[in-house]
């Protein structure tokens, strides 16, 4: 298959982990005969040094073209002054809402090798397969904000049109798991969490066959390290989907893990690994390239259908988790480069049983 992919390396630790992840497509595609042609273009920081805009029209064109867009990361120190008249994160919040990509897909596993880095005993990690749906274009991330000398105001804003359909998207992906969905929100507090809440029930009645809970935040922030078992779909808000997810990586050992899919209407998605630009570490050539490539390995499921091909990098990063080499963030000392040529050795050898397999098939008939 051809594809057209634009790369938004970004800022801080974006270009290394990008570059990486941009390889391992690269090996999927000769391994698997595909021709994918890379757009490289300016997102975040690094455009507002280049052209005083944080997503410029070049940019958002090409990803609005394109079937897939990568990410990295945007912002830094550099660009965080609380004054300034524009930020590297408008860039992104902007190509969320122009890409339409209003779900936010999250996935967390703890693989059993590196549980030890986790701040819970090994046992709670046992199980552990969250999916986290988080709504990815509404809320207060996206509503008016104004400012005046003492005092500031974010409005958070949601429709029933745009809960519903995120909503929607969470039923039926927990069709495809556990059958079980659990809605996060702050309704004995919040007006967006008693509408949130309310059109969750609603659409339930849809889904007989999912079992749904209502969990407010607060608690759910406790309960996700309690028994972070009991899980399998969690839907929510933008800004509480932010937040848990950062918590949910501490499970899994490293921010630098965790991947995402963002998804709309149309085929083509925005991926990235979850984590910021990682300033302190940003130059160092150390930065962990798991949570871009396991991206990678969602942009080939979501956007191209190469189920085989996705699989096929998942197990290859689960190699290198199990044997190594790894990253300084969970606990061993090598560099981005190491861990990414690991994947690659990995890769090769589930190429090399994928193309077996296939001309076992053809010779079965
Ligand atoms: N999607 C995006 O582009 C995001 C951008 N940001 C931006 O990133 C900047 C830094 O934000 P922080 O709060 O420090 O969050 P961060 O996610 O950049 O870093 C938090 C901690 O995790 C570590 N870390 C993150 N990614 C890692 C990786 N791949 N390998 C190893 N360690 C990793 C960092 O070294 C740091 O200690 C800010 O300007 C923020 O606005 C933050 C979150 C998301
Ligand atoms: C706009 C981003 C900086 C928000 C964020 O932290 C994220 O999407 O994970
Ligand atoms: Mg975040």
């Amino acid at each position: 298959m051809r594809a057209q992919i634009v790369i938004l390396p970004g800022d801080g630790v974006g270009p290394e982990v990008t570059a990486a992840a941009v390889t391992v497509l690269d090996a999927v595609a000769a391994h698997f005969d595909h021709s994918f042609h890379f757009d490289e273009h300016l997102i975040g920081g690094c455009a507002i040094d280049a052209t005083g805009e944080p997503l410029p029209a070049a940019s958002l064109e090409a990803c609005k073209a394109a079937d897939a867009v990568l990410l990295g990361a945007v912002g830094g120190p550099q660009w965080s002054d609380p004054n300034a008249p524009v930020r590297p994160e408008q860039g992104l919040l902007a190509l969320r809402a122009a890409l339409g990509v209003y779900a936010n897909l999250r996935p967390l596993q703890v693989h059993p090798r590196l549980a030890a880095l986790s701040p819970l005993k090994n046992e709670k990690l046992k199980n552990v397969d969250v999916l986290f749906v988080r709504e990815l274009t509404g809320g207060a991330y996206f509503g008016a904000k104004t400012r005046t000398s003492d005092t500031a105001i974010d409005e958070c804003k949601y429709t029933v049109a745009e809960v519903e359909r995120v909503v929607r998207r969470a039923f039926n992906l927990a069709r495809g798991r556990r059958k079980h969905v659990t809605s996060v929100d702050k309704a004995n507090v919040l007006e967006t969490s008693r509408l949130w809440r309310s059109t969750v029930q609603r659409i339930a009645a849809e889904y007989p066959d999912v079992k749904v809970e209502h969990q407010l935040v607060d608690s759910m922030a406790m309960l996700l390290l309690t028994q972070p078992s009991r899980y399998d779909v969690v839907v929510t808000e933008n800004l509480f989907g932010d937040i848990l997810t950062d918590e949910a990586a501490a499970l899994a050992g490293s921010l630098g893990l965790l991947p995402s899919a963002s998804i709309g209407e149309a085929k083509a998605g925005l991926y990235e690994p979850i984590h910021g630009s990682a300033p302190d570490i940003a130059g160092q050539g150390v930065a962990n390239p798991i949570g871009t490539i396991l991206s990678a390995a969602m942009l080939l499921r979501h956007s191209l259908d190469l189920e085989q091909e996705a699989a096929a990098v998942e197990a290859a990063v689960a190699e290198v988790l199990e044997h190594g080499p790894h990253t300084r963030d969970i606990g061993g000392q090598a560099s981005t480069t190491e861990v990414l040529e690991a994947v690659l050795s990995a890769l090769d050898e589930q190429a090399c049983h994928a193309a077996a397999f296939l001309r076992w098939g053809r010779a079965c008939g």
